[in-house]
């Protein structure tokens, strides 16, 4: 009798437990956001597993390649769901445009689980700020201080050098007959370019003239790999916390707490020499004249180191290897397409000469150039989904969308989409240019067409700052390659495969190949 009590106890505590269990998964995962009420037309949905809903879709190996499939099978807008959180999923340059116009203030939120206290996607971060004063404020400062035409004017000269020591390093390597990855140099200039450029216009100094330079540059490393385990981390992130599981949790303390000591050294080191700061109007000052004033500052958010160090990482991070791959794939196309090269050769030896190199300045003047990197990011977007969140509940394409539901917009496929682009798949630079000489309307039309199917940088208020100086550096860098350097490619033709398991669109062979002097004597340099 007591034996039977105690399993039929057993079984009972067993069940409770089952139960407890079911209602918390159901809870925290299954059940519907509370909001949908009313909400009788959402877009189409391709078909869910139980409690995971369409995750297992989403951990496929080249994503935007798999969503892309999805959409041309079940259309051109969908509603998918990961546990219990809802995503739109857009395909179409029609929703897309609906979307970045109507609704965009709507999705100028980015609602990404942030790391608390991490100076590296933490809660004082610029790309995963809410829309709101804060972020119009840094908005502002970057554009007109950092990323704007005159800003880039100003520091046009810091990345001239670079742009030399990229072509030195180039005919060391020729000389010697070495073999370069086109990566591994495109992101040392880049990286170079990033650090220096932003260190000379937000403290008014070069990173060469600190000793902290190479950590600075051995940290921004680091935080390109980790970024990486982050994004395919980050989906699952919110409903792990719920449960209490934080991924990468000492990976980022400690990131956080290197760059804290070299970036922290920089500003006091500023600080001293710069005691009037109040007087001046330079982006490190306007910021740590906000810090000081705190709460009596002009917008709501206070605004403290952290954010200053932060905004560092964060151009850094937004800015290395999206320029460094484009100027991969760019390379890898003009190889394997001959009658591009010659034709991208003609133009720079016509416009610039055999006597001096390539400058930002002659970007203006070769049109061809220029349509070689866009048709390159045309089918290589290294960022392909741009990924919002909709703060209110609205109609898109007709079909009601939820406050909160996260929002895919898939570039790749909309940049590959045949009804759009002729010959969607080929490497065609010539679309990109003016058929023949048009009228200012032809070309308005021009324009606004593009605007619609092109979007590499995302679009609307929270598209890409940094397009134009991703077009300067791949310009000058792809100029230089063409210009001073013949190459030899290891197996004759570039193998395009992408590289599986990452949020960008990366080679899965690294561009690897050796350069061949042009001429018998190297260039003069340009300083
Ligand atoms: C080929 C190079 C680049 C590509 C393809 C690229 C692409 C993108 C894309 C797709 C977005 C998201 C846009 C959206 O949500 O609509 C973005 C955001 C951003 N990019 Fe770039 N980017 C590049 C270079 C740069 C550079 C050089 C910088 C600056 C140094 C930069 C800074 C940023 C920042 C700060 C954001 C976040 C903007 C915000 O949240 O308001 N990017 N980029």
């Amino acid at each position: 009798m007591a034996a039977t009590f105690i399993l039929d106890f057993k079984n009972c505590f067993i069940f409770i437990i089952l139960c407890l269990f079911s209602f918390l998964f159901y809870y925290l995962f299954f059940k519907a956001p509370n909001n949908s009420e009313g909400c009788d037309h959402l877009p189409p949905s391709p078909p869910s597993l139980p409690i995971i809903g369409h995750l297992h879709l989403l951990f496929s190996l080249l994503l935007h390649k798999s969503l892309q499939k999805l959409s041309s099978k079940y259309g051109p807008i969908l509603y998918l769901r990961v546990f219990n959180v809802p995503i739109v999923l857009v395909s179409s340059v029609s929703i897309a445009y609906e979307i970045f116009r109507a609704q965009d203030m709507n999705v100028s939120t980015r609602t990404f689980p942030t790391n608390e206290g991490s100076l590296f996607f933490g809660s004082s971060n610029f790309t995963t700020a809410p829309y709101g004063d804060y972020w119009k404020f840094i908005n502002k400062l970057i554009t007109t201080k950092l990323l704007g035409p005159q800003a880039l004017e100003r520091s046009r000269g810091v990345r001239a050098d670079e742009v030399n020591r990229f072509y030195l390093d180039l005919v060391d390597k020729a000389v010697k007959k070495e073999s370069v990855e086109i990566a591994e140099e495109a992101m040392k200039l880049i990286s170079n370019n990033m650090c220096k450029m932003k260190l000379y216009m937000l403290m008014g100094k070069s990173l060469s003239e600190y000793d902290e330079s190479e950590r600075v540059r051995g940290l921004l490393t680091e935080t390109d790999v980790l970024l990486k385990k982050f994004f395919l981390a980050a989906i699952l992130r919110k409903p792990l916390a719920m449960l209490g599981i934080s991924l990468f949790k000492k990976d980022f303390e400690s990131i956080t707490r290197r760059y804290d000591e070299v970036l922290e050294k920089i500003i006091v080191e500023y600080e001293e020499r710069h005691k009037d700061y109040n007087q001046s109007s330079e982006m490190l000052d306007v910021l740590l004249l906000e810090a000081c004033q705190g709460k009596k500052a002009r917008h709501n958010n206070k605004i403290t180191r952290n954010h200053i160090k932060s905004l560092f990482v964060d151009l850094f991070v937004a800015g290395t290897e999206t320029s460094t791959l484009n100027i991969q794939w760019t390379m890898a196309e003009i190889f394997n397409n001959p009658k591009v090269l010659e034709r991208l050769r003609e133009e720079i030896d016509l416009i610039v000469g055999k006597t001096r190199l390539v400058q930002e300045t002659d970007l203006a003047n070769m049109p061809y150039l220029q349509a070689v990197v866009k048709e390159a990011l045309r089918l290589h977007p290294p960022g392909p989904l741009v990924i919002r969140t909709f703060s209110d509940r609205c109609k898109v394409g007709g079909f009601d969308v939820l406050e909160k539901t996260t929002l895919l917009v898939n570039s790749y496929a909309v940049m590959r989409d045949p009804y759009l682009w002729e010959d969607p798949e080929e490497f065609k630079p010539e679309r990109f240019l003016p058929a023949s000489p048009r009228s200012g309307g032809q070309e308005d039309e021009m324009i606004k067409d593009e605007v619609l199917k092109y979007i590499p940088f995302g679009s609307g208020r929270r598209g890409c700052p940094g397009s134009n100086l991703a077009y300067l550096s791949a310009g000058t860098a792809i100029g230089v390659m063409v210009q001073c350097f013949d190459w030899k490619i290891e197996g004759g033709k570039v193998n395009m495969e992408e590289v599986r398991g990452t949020m960008t669109v990366a080679m899965a062979h690294p561009l690897k190949c050796t350069p061949l002097l042009r001429y018998p004597n190297p260039l003069p340099s340009l300083v």
